[in-house]
């Protein structure tokens, strides 16, 4: 495969120097029974920029992402070690309620999963939860998420419309408002346009551009050029190791592990 790299906005260095972590994953195991599906993870997730997790079926990107908001330990053969800080907190401390990280660090899944109800109340639901009743307040919330989401346009007029009747790459960008409405500080994204046709794909894509200005997000993305077209940075993951975690533009011109080479040249994977 031709890997075309988009040399865009950031560069190497303004890359490394600004980088304030929001994660910091040290030695980071995670075994499902007798699977040893990550292996010693050790990096930093900066803050405002997108990180990309790239690796072939079942290196455990999926695995890596869902940790960083514990949602992993939701399958009871799990079990882990190390240590994940989320600024400079320790996730897994038992003081650390899991709610409160997932407020914190919202999620976008592969397959859109509106709520059964309608966009307004996909929207309005989470704020409701914690504890927003206010009418006016609400309405302001779900139009800033939905303008966040670069929705609102295609939706002002059918807000107590049912949420299925949206397409798709639209119920897509429904998710993502209604991560947006619980103002989190990270987004992870699970593959979020593998399910989408190329306009939408392009519209999510160019989302994420604008949603880095303010959010921190890392993507599960098994296309490469996604990765090279909207990552800062991207972490080669393979077997449950990471092999290469790099600027965008170096891993994907200039990847120093020759394993790394062969999967972005479609030697493997
Ligand atoms: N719920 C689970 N129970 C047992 N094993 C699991 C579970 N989820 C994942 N695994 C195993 O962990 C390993 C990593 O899987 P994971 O889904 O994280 O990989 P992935 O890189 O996201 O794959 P894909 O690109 O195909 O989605 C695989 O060997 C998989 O079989």
């Amino acid at each position: 495969m031709e890997i075309t790299i988009n040399h865009k906005n950031v560069n190497k260095e303004q890359v490394q120097q600004d980088a304030v972590p929001v994660f910091k994953v040290n030695n980071l195991n995670l075994w499902y029974g007798q699977d040893h599906a990550l292996k010693d993870i050790k990096f930093d997730i900066p803050e405002k920029q997108v990180t990309a997790i790239i690796g072939p079926s079942g290196c455990g990107k999926s695995t890596f992402i869902k940790t960083l908001n514990r949602m992993v330990e939701m399958v009871p053969i799990v079990r882990m070690s190390g240590e994940i800080n989320y600024r400079g907190r320790n996730i897994f401390d038992s003081k650390y309620g899991v709610e409160e990280l997932r407020t914190q660090v919202g999620m976008v899944f592969q397959k859109p999963n509106p709520f059964p109800k309608s966009i307004y109340e996909n929207i309005a639901y989470g704020p409701k939860i914690h504890g927003i009743k206010n009418k006016k307040v609400l309405d302001e919330v779900v139009e800033k998420s939905l303008r966040g989401a670069a929705i609102w346009d295609e939706v002002k007029d059918r807000l107590h419309e049912n949420a299925f009747g949206l397409s798709g790459g639209q119920q897509q960008r429904l998710c993502i408002a209604r991560c947006l409405a619980i103002e989190p500080d990270v987004i992870l994204m699970d593959e979020p346009t593998s399910a989408l046709d190329p306009i939408s794909t392009l519209k999510v894509e160019e989302l994420v551009q604008e949603l880095k200005k303010e959010y921190s997000i890392v993507i599960v993305t098994h296309n490469m050029q996604q990765a090279a077209r909207i990552s800062d940075r991207t972490a080669f993951f393979l077997n449950g190791e990471v092999i290469e975690f790099t600027d965008t533009s170096t891993l994907f011109s200039n990847p120093s592990d020759k394993r790394t080479e062969d999967y972005i040249t479609g030697r493997f994977g």
